[in-house]
């Protein structure tokens, strides 16, 4: 097992999810199949709900500004009323969420909708988000050491409390002082971590990211903000290039903070 020390600046640790607290293959083979076996009948269940049109409006919106990339699925507009032009329409909405995770999009749009369909699937027990069985001790061990800890997912943040709240440890919401989303901007945008630094009321070289995804790395480290690669079964390879340029650990256990004992 490896060390890694912690810079004393650092007041912030910011994590990823999938890949860094939570297995891809939890993301991969449970929650997003959950999407495409369910959406349609989701949208048919809940048309009529405010939240519902929120998130086709969303869906919408982001189909037009897709409209030239290769194979992008448009929402056409309903064109008169009637079940069967219902039918067209959210046959279409499906096509497009299918489409966009064909790619692993990370849209707003699309990952609003999938925080809203999760509720029913983790309230009922149908799925309890996992986590890698390190993170509950490191972060309870980081939280006594003073240091403050927020969660950064392409996920929505609905998405994020869902699976902390329903997880195999039990709820550990009360681990995380603050969830964000892109609704704050990319993953791959320095910006954004300005913005979080800027949201959190710190200097960005007070946060330490961890990631699984170099490109995430390389935007958070442009902001001056730390950051570490994170090793988990199932994760994408790095090159030997990132391997020998990021600080990595393969536990949370590996981080050592100046006041650990
Ligand atoms: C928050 S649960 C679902 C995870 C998800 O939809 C996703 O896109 C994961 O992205 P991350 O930024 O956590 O790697
Ligand atoms: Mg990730």
């Amino acid at each position: 097992m490896g060390v890694l020390p912690v810079p004393a600046e650092v007041r912030a640790i910011l994590l990823d999810i999938e890949g860094t607290t939570t297995p891809i293959a939890f993301v991969q083979e449970t929650l997003f199949p959950y999407i495409k076996d369910n959406v349609k009948e989701y949208l048919r269940a809940h048309w009529e709900e405010e939240e519902c049109q929120r998130d086709v409006g969303l869906l919408r919106k982001q189909a037009q500004e897709d409209s030239s990339l290769d194979g992008a699925v448009p929402i056409p507009l309903e064109s008169g009323s009637g079940e069967e032009e219902l039918e067209r329409i959210i046959q279409a909405i499906v096509d497009n969420v299918h489409w966009q995770m064909s790619l692993d999009r990370k849209t707003t749009a699309l990952k609003q909708l999938q925080g809203h369909m999760w509720r029913a699937a983790y309230a009922t027990g149908h799925v309890k988000g996992e986590i890698f069985e390190d993170v509950v001790p490191a972060i309870r061990k980081w939280r006594e050491a003073g240091m403050k800890v927020y969660i950064y997912s392409s996920g929505s943040v609905e998405a994020q409390k869902l699976l902390f709240g329903y997880s195999t440890e039990g709820d550990i919401l009360e681990l995380f002082d603050g969830h964000f989303d892109t609704k704050i901007g990319p993953k791959v945008e320095s910006e954004s971590y300005r913005r979080i630094a800027a949201s959190i009321g710190c200097a960005t070289n007070n946060i330490l990211f961890l990631t699984d995804v170099p490109r995430e790395a390389n935007a958070a480290e442009e902001a001056d903000t730390h950051v570490a690669v994170v090793i988990r079964p199932g994760n994408a390879g790095l090159t030997d290039d990132e391997k020998s340029y990021y600080s990595l650990i393969s536990s949370f256990t590996e981080l050592f903070l100046p006041s650990s004992t």
